[in-house]
């Protein structure tokens, strides 16, 4: 059929754009000069704030008065002294086929608007396609960090994928609660001990964690994303972690008021003081029903939450099993922007379990639960 065979040619033709945030000093500038100077064969193009910052060689720079430089590797980067959406227009122009796109966001205390520009843009969206959002942590800084920035929380809920860098500054016991500390914000990304940012590129560029089709085949690390088997680990702490999730995955978080996490007291070994455990009030909420929800009531129940708290919510993912629908709906947002379709039918057998998850702040777990199960049916 011609429309599919369009559409197939259209999601490949996209170029995977991967919005790249961490603290300062986390590693963005390492992780960046390892893509615009290594001989990997493929041409990415990176995009920062200012050209400056990326401390590159100059003799890399082939045409260092342009606004895109290109590398002696194929890459080329580029700097967000005009606005995003023109600069993505001019890479686009050229006639070198990327095969990917990395946006720094330094500078920007948040990364949504850029997340943002790839759901809302129609130009842009043409072209391309949002397909993660990586966060750096600095292992070593985590717990001094969490104390005095809003930001670092908030950045590791955005993320899909977390490099927890420099782990090479702290014992096997620091960089555990380091993961924790993560895995307290946002349970779902997926996580890469590094150091020096030293990761297959594979594991950061074209993860597809954005596509609603990719989700489906992600299911098995969708609510349970601490059992992946693809985590660079040097040591096996799986059970430890498997215990946590239990807690995450059957209620949630539960913060107090002072915004620290109150875990239960037979997770007591697994869970880091309670006085390290400053997570801004970033927690995240995760429901599922085995009965079928209605999307008649469901849809506008998400689509009003989002309005009213997007701006509180950061990051929302789900998978629904709709009365008198055979296909799988799915969606995934960012803040107040949703994007979801039907997806394959649920296969025989398959049990119709309905999965959502929150992240975000002054999330009210109770009531979220509660207005759930009212589209239940
Ligand atoms: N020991 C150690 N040092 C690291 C690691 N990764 C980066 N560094 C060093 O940490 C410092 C900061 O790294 P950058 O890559 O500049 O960090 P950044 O996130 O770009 O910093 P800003 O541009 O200031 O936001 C540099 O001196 C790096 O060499 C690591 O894994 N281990």
């Amino acid at each position: 059929m011609p429309h599919v065979r369009r559409r197939r040619r259209n999601t490949l033709d996209k170029i995977p754009v991967t919005v790249l945030t961490g603290y300062l000093g986390a590693g963005k500038t390492t992780l960046l000069n390892r893509i615009l100077s290594e001989p990997h064969g493929r041409t990415y193009a990176v995009i920062v704030n200012e050209f400056g910052e990326i401390g590159i060689d100059n003799d890399l720079v082939v045409a260092a008065d342009e606004e895109i430089f290109e590398m002696n590797n194929g890459c080329v980067c580029c700097t967000v002294r005009g606005d995003l959406i023109r600069i993505i227009d001019g890479l686009l122009k050229r006639r070198r086929r990327l095969d990917a796109i990395l946006v720094e966001t330094t500078g920007l205390a948040r990364p949504a608007p850029v997340a943002q520009t790839f759901f809302t843009d129609d130009a842009v969206r043409a072209k391309t396609r949002l397909d993660s959002i990586v966060t750096i942590v600095d292992a070593h800084h985590l717990p001094r960090g969490l104390e005095h920035s809003s930001e670092i929380p908030e950045q590791i809920a955005f993320a899909d994928v977390v490099l927890l860098n420099k782990s090479d500054l702290v014992d096997a016991a620091g960089l555990g609660r380091a993961e924790q500390l993560v895995r307290a914000i946002n349970p779902y990304a997926r996580l890469h001990r590094t150091s020096h940012c030293e990761v297959d590129l594979a594991a950061i560029l074209d993860r597809r964690a954005f596509d609603l089709d990719r989700i489906l085949t992600l299911e098995p690390d969708f609510l349970t994303a601490a059992a992946d088997p693809e985590h660079e680990h040097e040591h096996d702490h799986g059970h430890e972690h498997e215990h946590e999730h239990e807690h995450e995955h059957e209620h949630h978080h539960e913060h107090g008021d002072d915004g620290h996490a109150h875990h239960h007291e037979d997770d007591a070994e697994a869970t880091p003081p309670a006085a390290a455990l400053h997570t801004d009030g970033i927690l995240s909420v995760a429901l599922s029903t085995d009965q079928l929800v209605n999307p008649d009531r469901f849809v506008p129940w998400v689509e009003t939450l989002l309005a009213e708290q997007g701006g509180d919510i950061l990051r929302s993912k789900g998978i629904l099993a709709f009365t008198g629908e055979d296909r799988r709906f799915v969606f995934q947002g960012v803040h107040m922007i949703i994007d979801g379709n039907l997806q394959r039918p649920w296969a025989d057998g398959e049990p119709r379990r309905s999965r959502l998850v929150f992240i975000g702040r002054n999330l009210d777990a109770a009531r979220l639960r509660r207005e759930f199960e009212a589209c239940i049916g």
